[in-house]
């Protein structure tokens, strides 16, 4: 039988719906929208995407968005100075640079110039350095939604055996991260693991965030796992086509037949990025304002 099918975007549609409430009540409370401000530099067309979904999203959960899209050729100077403001911005709760910003910019430098508690994106070394030793910070949003995913099907995480395909700072170390925080038994795999398919092969619980169209298959697959789908790869255009078709690092038509549940793409872990995002903003707010949140609640 095949596996269920995740629907990460009516799951997204669900958790934004329910920070729109929330974000309501914050407004009423504190006087004042909570506000996300995004910052796009050069004119990459998925970002632009990203940018503007983001926009509309956060428009329609109750809060204020604050927009700037600033040309390619936007020195770092310039751009840490518009961090440097937003940081001291009191209508901005929360600060999203979107990436990947031009080669001439150091990403690193940008995202350490970011308020550590108004990094909604959880990528500022402080709070990686939070999560690593258990404190509150903000967590990287694509990995928090896999979690929310995985919790949603599986409940306990205990004593699974969990296997993460990729080390990226944004994704694969934090995923990883919350696993274990979980108590699963967490590996983390890469390019350079040694018999990459057997490392599959014995997890409960696999999440694949490597960007490699297509690249686990069916027959590295546990049976019964649970399959979550980190990537997003345009394939080149079928003839006549003048945009590929987006698939995962799992070939899903395959992999669907041996595992127990997975997260297609698209409409699987992408449309949890950004309720995340909203829901990081949410929790940013209230405690910049100091109104209290139940923050496992959402
Ligand atoms: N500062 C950040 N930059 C980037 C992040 C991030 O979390 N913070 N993540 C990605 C891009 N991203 C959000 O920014 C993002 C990617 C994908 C989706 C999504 O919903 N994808 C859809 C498919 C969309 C399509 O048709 O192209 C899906 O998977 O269903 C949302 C957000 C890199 N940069």
């Amino acid at each position: 039988m095949a596996g269920e099918i995740i629907d990460g975007k009516a799951f997204a549609a669900q958790l934004r719906e329910k920070v729109g409430v929330l974000a309501a009540d914050f407004a009423a409370k504190a006087g004042r929208k909570a506000g996300l401000a995004v910052v796009l530099v050069g004119d990459d067309p998925a970002s632009q995407v990203y940018v503007g979904s983001k926009g509309k999203a956060t428009l329609a959960a109750n809060m204020a968005s604050f927009e700037h899209r600033l040309p390619e050729s936007t020195s770092e100077g310039e751009l840490l100075a518009l961090v440097a403001r937003l940081n001291a911005d009191s209508t901005v709760d929360g600060i999203l640079v979107q990436l990947p910003l031009p080669a001439h910019i150091d990403e690193q430098a940008v995202i350490a110039a970011i308020d550590p508690n108004k990094d909604v994106d959880g990528f500022h070394v402080t709070n990686a350095g939070r999560l690593a030793v258990g404190q509150s910070g903000f967590v990287p949003c694509t990995p928090l939604g896999c979690m929310m995913l995985l919790t949603d099907r599986l409940g306990d995480l205990s004593g699974l055996n969990a296997v993460v395909i990729g080390r990226s700072n944004i994704v694969g170390k934090p995923m990883a991260q919350l696993l274990l925080d979980a108590n699963a038994t967490v590996t983390i795999a890469h390019s350079r693991t040694k018999d990459l398919a057997e490392v599959v092969r014995r997890a409960d619980i696999l999440v694949a965030a490597v960007g490699r169209a297509e690249m686990v298959r069916a027959d590295w697959i546990k049976p019964g796992a649970t399959v979550i789908d980190v990537g997003i790869n345009r394939l080149a255009p079928e003839p006549g086509a003048n945009k590929g078709r987006l698939v995962g690092d799992v070939a899903f038509g395959e992999a669907r037949e041996v595992a127990g549940a997975i997260t297609p793409v698209p409409g699987g872990v992408g449309p949890m990025t950004i309720a995340v995002l909203l829901r990081n903003t949410l929790v940013a707010a209230h405690r910049n304002a100091g109104i209290a949140l139940s923050e496992d609640a959402i």
